[in-house]
């Protein structure tokens, strides 16, 4: 298995790596060449938005489909020339979810069990322990379609831990839960991590990659824009910023005209001025706006996140007002 020298110089094993992977439908490339080090033991993340091609790069990974060209080997294998070892090793769930609905949940576990040849007795323990551990023993006699989606997940996690992945490929696993199931969800995939699992994620959610991932690759047109720790890719792209909003078009005016290094929305009369959040500076602009006498309505201040990372890497700048703090 290729390895990675992180970890202070000991090297690690990696459990997925990628070298100038492609894929294209037709004329739409989707992939451009990926590479990807992924190291055991790890949480990755995939972020991506709509259509960036994540679900794509996990088929690939997981051998649902081929790739058009470059390298790809999940957890020693190559996913072109030894697919049956690479299948041994992971487990897949998400947007192409195997739950059966017209069974029950204990129904699916064991059909799960049968294709991994677990004998009878074997299988009914593992569905038992594992219904358990995902809290779905009371529902286990009923149809998986009357179970909630935060249920369907847990079902469908259990059952690719049937077969004790070493490998999870988790594709928007809390994509349409309501926040005390993507709470829950978190904490399944942190205990999978502290079992020493793998866990490649593909996510929309930037909190969920900030909370959850090792590492993270920003996806956009078939291409890694960035990838790293939250941490590094918070610090790519520029700082925080204070915004001034005014009602009067002339205090507006005057302020444009006096600050410095300022970006205009003259529409919506607001200005957008570099800062470190911090109290002095924010005090600075308080007494320079109060020495000038002019008022503004709104001041808010943003400090840099992985939303401004996603929208800096993925598209035009957007501010994100959610997550500004008004004073
Ligand atoms: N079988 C297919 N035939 C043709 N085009 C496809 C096929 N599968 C995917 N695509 C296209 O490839 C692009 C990437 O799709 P993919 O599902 O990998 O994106 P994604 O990042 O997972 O998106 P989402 O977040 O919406 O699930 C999209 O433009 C999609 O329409």
């Amino acid at each position: 298995m290729p390895t990675s020298s992180r970890n202070g110089g000991i090297p690690t094993p990696l459990a997925i790596s990628t070298s100038e992977l492609r894929k294209a439908y037709g004329d739409k490339v989707v992939l451009d060449g990926i590479d990807l080090r992924i190291p055991a033991g790890s949480v990755f993340a995939l972020l991506g938005p709509n259509g960036a091609g994540k679900t794509t790069a996990v088929k690939i990974l997981s051998t649902l489909i081929s790739a058009d060209g470059g390298q790809a080997q999940v957890a020693g294998h190559d996913v072109a020339t030894a697919p049956d070892g690479v299948r041994a090793a992971i487990g897949v769930t998400g947007q192409f979810s195997a739950v059966d609905g017209l069974i029950t949940g204990e129904e699916n576990m064991l059909l799960m069990a049968d294709l991994h040849h677990l004998s009878k007795r074997e299988g009914r323990r593992v569905t038992a322990e594992l219904l358990e551990r995902f809290d779905l023993t009371d529902a286990a006699k009923k149809p998986a379609q009357s179970y909630s989606g935060g249920m369907k997940r847990r079902l469908d996690i259990a059952m690719t831990l049937v077969g004790s992945p070493r490998i999870i490929f988790l594709d928007e696993p809390t994509t349409g839960l309501d926040p005390r199931s993507r709470s829950n969800m978190w904490g399944i995939i942190r205990e999978l991590v502290a079992d020493g699992v793998t866990v490649f994620l593909t996510t929309q959610y930037l909190d969920e990659a900030d909370e959850l991932a090792d590492r993270i690759a920003v996806l956009n047109d078939g291409r890694i824009a960035a990838e790293g720790t939250a941490e590094e890719l918070k610090r790519l792209i520029p700082g925080g910023h204070i915004r001034l909003r005014f009602a009067d078009p002339g205090a507006y005016q005057r302020a444009a005209d006096a600050l410095r290094e300022v970006t205009r929305d003259d529409e919506a009369l607001t200005l957008q001025l570099p800062s470190d959040g911090s109290q002095r500076e924010l005090r600075s602009i308080l007494d320079w706006l109060d020495s000038a006498g002019i008022e503004a309505d709104e001041l808010t201040v943003h400090t840099p996140d992985l939303d401004d990372v996603f929208f800096a890497l993925t598209g035009p700048a957007v501010p994100n007002q959610s997550k500004e703090t008004a004073r």
